[in-house]
């Protein structure tokens, strides 16, 4: 049975100073019910986790290469993550696919590598506002589930964030109503092709999650967790976020 998870996306936010906020993290948090996991940028992922290690707060990568080494200039493995002391790595994230093109195809492969790496895979989707205004959210998200998920996804192995293009960054966050029409359509999706285990399969809601909004996010059916940006980076804000999230435990 997996736990619900509370993942902050520092994304390129965060010099070594901003570390000390994990120790917050992990003092307001000392035995946590859910599962808490923070993503700083790649130059403190090594620092980041030593200094979380045997401690209940999980560091992760925010992407990986599809390969395991090579000619990449620039780019970080999965083998690279998971050697620095990674855990988990975001794949797909709407920052990726917009800003560098990334598709549901690179974005399996992405997934795979992190699995054949033995990393957790936190697949992005999420419908830009004009797919929504278009009516076409859930066609949208039903392609990136079929596309962007390795074959061999377990809910060990997998969590799923859903993240509307719109409202990351943006203030505007999903309604409770639009959340959990799309949390449901993911959840059946998946039990549909990885059968009732998937029911385990972890689903996050992702933009613009506050503290003053995360619990009526997490009493929606089939959140089990958030994906936070901003609000992660402040640990005064992060905090009450993990503290919604265990009370629904
Ligand atoms: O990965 C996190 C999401 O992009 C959400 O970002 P946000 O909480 O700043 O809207």
């Amino acid at each position: 049975m997996t736990r619900k998870l509370a993942a902050g996306n520092w994304k390129m936010n965060g010099t070594r100073a901003a570390l000390e906020d994990l120790n917050a993290i992990i003092a307001a948090h000392s035995d946590p019910s859910v599962d808490i996991l923070i993503c700083p940028p790649a130059t403190l992922l090594m620092q980041a986790a030593a200094l979380t290690a045997d401690k209940p707060l999980d560091i992760g990568a925010q992407d990986c290469h599809p390969a395991a080494s090579g000619a990449h200039t620039g780019d970080t493995s999965a083998p690279m993550v998971a050697d620095a002391g990674g855990t988990a790595v975001i794949v797909g994230h709407s920052e990726r696919r917009e800003n560098h093109n990334e598709n549901n195809t690179l974005v399996q492969s992405k997934a795979q590598a992190a699995h054949d790496a033995g990393l957790i895979a936190v697949i992005c989707i999420g419908e830009t506002l004009d797919e929504r205004e278009a009516g076409q959210t859930l066609d949208i998200i039903a392609k990136q589930l079929s596309g962007s998920i390795p074959d061999g996804a377990t809910p060990y192995n997998t969590v799923i964030a859903y993240e509307p293009v719109w409202a990351i960054g943006t203030g505007k966050v999903a309604t409770l109503e639009q959340i959990a029409e799309v949390h449901d359509f993911i959840r059946k999706s998946l039990i549909d092709r990885f059968g009732a285990a998937a029911q385990d399969m972890r689903i996050l809601y992702g933009g613009s999650v506050k503290p003053g909004n995360a619990a009526d996010i997490f009493g929606v059916s089939n959140v089990d967790g958030a994906l936070v940006g901003g609000a992660s980076l402040k640990q005064s804000d992060f905090t009450p976020i993990i503290n919604a999230l265990e009370a629904t435990v």
